[in-house]
């Protein structure tokens, strides 16, 4: 037990796109003991690639950043970002630098995947996803395609947050959650699909045991971490289900997160299959599901606007009419991946406030197009949307979705949700206790609650107008 803790102390660790984070929790009030983050770099030229292995140095430095209190911890899980295809040798040495979720390299390979499998409603019905560039599956046959002694020389396939798992463990474990978004787990049948992999010459022994929700994957074993040797290991699960679990979401509860992505999802007890590919239906980390749709363009994309314009990113003016679509790396909601930005309705009298601002339009509208498709017809359209991400600390992103949503909006006070999703999974591994009941107990939902202003449907006629009417430019 940690010295100011009243209870047993865990581990949640976030390793996502731009940075992994760690927090030390203890796990009978939530109390966040200590918290460690180092950056992760992403290369891969035209496509978006990182080194796994520096994953694993950059869990080390945000451990070693917790001081002492990791050390002290009883129990352990990790959330990572979705879809990234690691391939590992017959060692267990990554054969390559990992092919991340927002890679578009795979749009080729995604049609002709959907083409060959009975098409995009078929994929809904039996996987649950479209297998759009993002998923592993499009992932592993543009590998096959472009590098074949790579793929040739895989003998295993993981997921980010199970390869961290794995080097925690020795064990080769994933869950249903970030299975789900592989494209080779069938929520139809809650298993891997074996002709899915046929198809795509995958091997099933190349791929992790999917553990049940509230199983543990093993023991800390890594002895290169300050973690206590002997440790429980949850089987973590994606970032974006981790997120669900440190909120302690019920079903029908909006969330939209800003972060390196924007994703929009809520937890469902429906299995979702939404033909058009607009929202994954993916599997949560308990036995629910997480209908899901997500952008490829959200904080990154805006902050490199200001940065063109020389602005600070609060810098925004109103009063425009001015209208973005700031797809700079395609895009993925709406499925354009080789699109780029579009700037519609520049005038003398536009300002550099104006265009700002106008870039965070377009990255909220896409998502909150999404939403009403994510929720069930019968959740409530004034329930508060819960805003967590990086973004959900900036006043522009904020006000920026509630002018466009016309919902209420609450920014919970505990910011790193994922890696507090994962804490609560390690503590309810701990106490055998729901993960969620946990979240919820602890308390991490709660925050500043801003009430609901008039939609500004103004605003989204013209971004909607902009999408179609620049279909051409932007399916380029
Ligand atoms: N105070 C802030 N205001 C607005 N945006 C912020 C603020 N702080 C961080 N961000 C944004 O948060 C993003 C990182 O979000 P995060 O959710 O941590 O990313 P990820 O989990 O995808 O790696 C950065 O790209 C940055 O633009
Ligand atoms: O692809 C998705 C969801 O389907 C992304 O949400 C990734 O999971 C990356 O997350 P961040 O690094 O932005 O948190």
């Amino acid at each position: 037990m940690g010295a100011q803790s009243a209870g047993p102390l865990v581990v949640g660790v976030d390793s996502s796109t731009q940075s992994t984070k760690a927090l030390v929790v203890d796990a009978a009030t939530g109390a966040v003991v200590a918290r460690g983050q180092a950056p992760h770099t992403v290369g891969g030229g035209a496509g978006k690639e990182s080194d796994p292995a520096q994953w694993w140095r950059a869990l080390g430095e945000a451990l070693d950043r917790c001081g002492d209190a990791a050390r002290q911890a009883s129990a352990v899980s990790v959330g990572g970002q979705q879809h990234g295809l690691v391939t590992l040798d017959a060692a267990g040495e990554p054969v390559r630098p990992a092919l991340l979720w927002n890679d578009v390299r795979p749009a080729p390979q995604s049609e002709r995947l959907i083409a060959e499998l009975g098409g995009a409603r078929a994929w809904a019905e039996r996987v649950g996803i479209v297998p759009r560039p993002a998923f592993t599956v499009a992932k592993w046959a543009w590998l096959r395609e472009h590098e074949p002694a790579a793929a040739a020389a895989t003998a295993a396939v993981r997921l980010p947050h199970d390869y961290l798992t794995q080097r925690l463990t020795g064990e080769s474990v994933t869950d249903r959650g970030d299975a789900s978004g592989t494209g080779w787990w069938a929520s139809s049948t809650g298993a891997y699909d074996p002709e899915i992999l046929e198809h795509i010459g995958l091997s099933p022994e190349a791929l992790p045991r999917v553990a049940l929700p509230g199983e543990a994957a093993g023991t800390v074993h890594a002895g290169d971490l300050p973690l206590p040797h002997g440790a429980l290991v949850a089987a973590g699960t994606g970032d974006n289900m981790a997120a669900a679990l440190g909120l302690g979401l019920r079903p029908g509860q909006p969330v939209l997160s800003l972060g390196t992505s924007g994703t929009v999802y809520a937890v469902s007890t429906h299995r979702p299959a939404d033909p058009t590919g607009t929202v994954a239906g993916f599997a949560d980390a308990r036995g629910d599901w997480l209908p899901l749709a997500c952008t490829l363009n959200c904080t990154l994309a805006v902050d490199r606007v200001a940065a063109l314009l020389g602005r600070d990113r609060e810098a925004v003016e109103g009063g425009g009419e001015v209208v973005m679509l700031p797809f700079l790396d395609g895009e993925r909601t709406p499925n354009l991946p080789g699109a780029s930005g579009l700037v519609h309705g520049l005038r003398h009298d536009t300002t550099a406030g104006q265009l700002l601002q106008a870039a965070y339009d377009g990255a909220v509208f896409a998502l909150l197009q999404a939403l009403d498709r994510v929720l069930d017809a019968d959740a409530a359209p004034d329930t508060p949307l819960l805003l967590i991400g990086g973004g959900a600390k900036g006043v522009a992103w904020r006000e920026t979705v509630r002018r466009l949503s016309g919902r209420p909006v609450v920014v919970p006070r505990a910011r790193e949700l994922v890696a507090l999703g994962a804490a609560a999974q390690a503590a309810g591994l701990l106490l055998e206790e729901d993960p969620a009941a946990v979240a919820r107990r602890w308390g991490t939902a709660r925050g500043a609650e801003y009430e609901a202003q008039p939609r500004d449907g103004a605003a989204r006629d013209r971004l909607a107008a902009t999408l179609t009417d620049g279909g051409a430019l932007l399916r380029r």
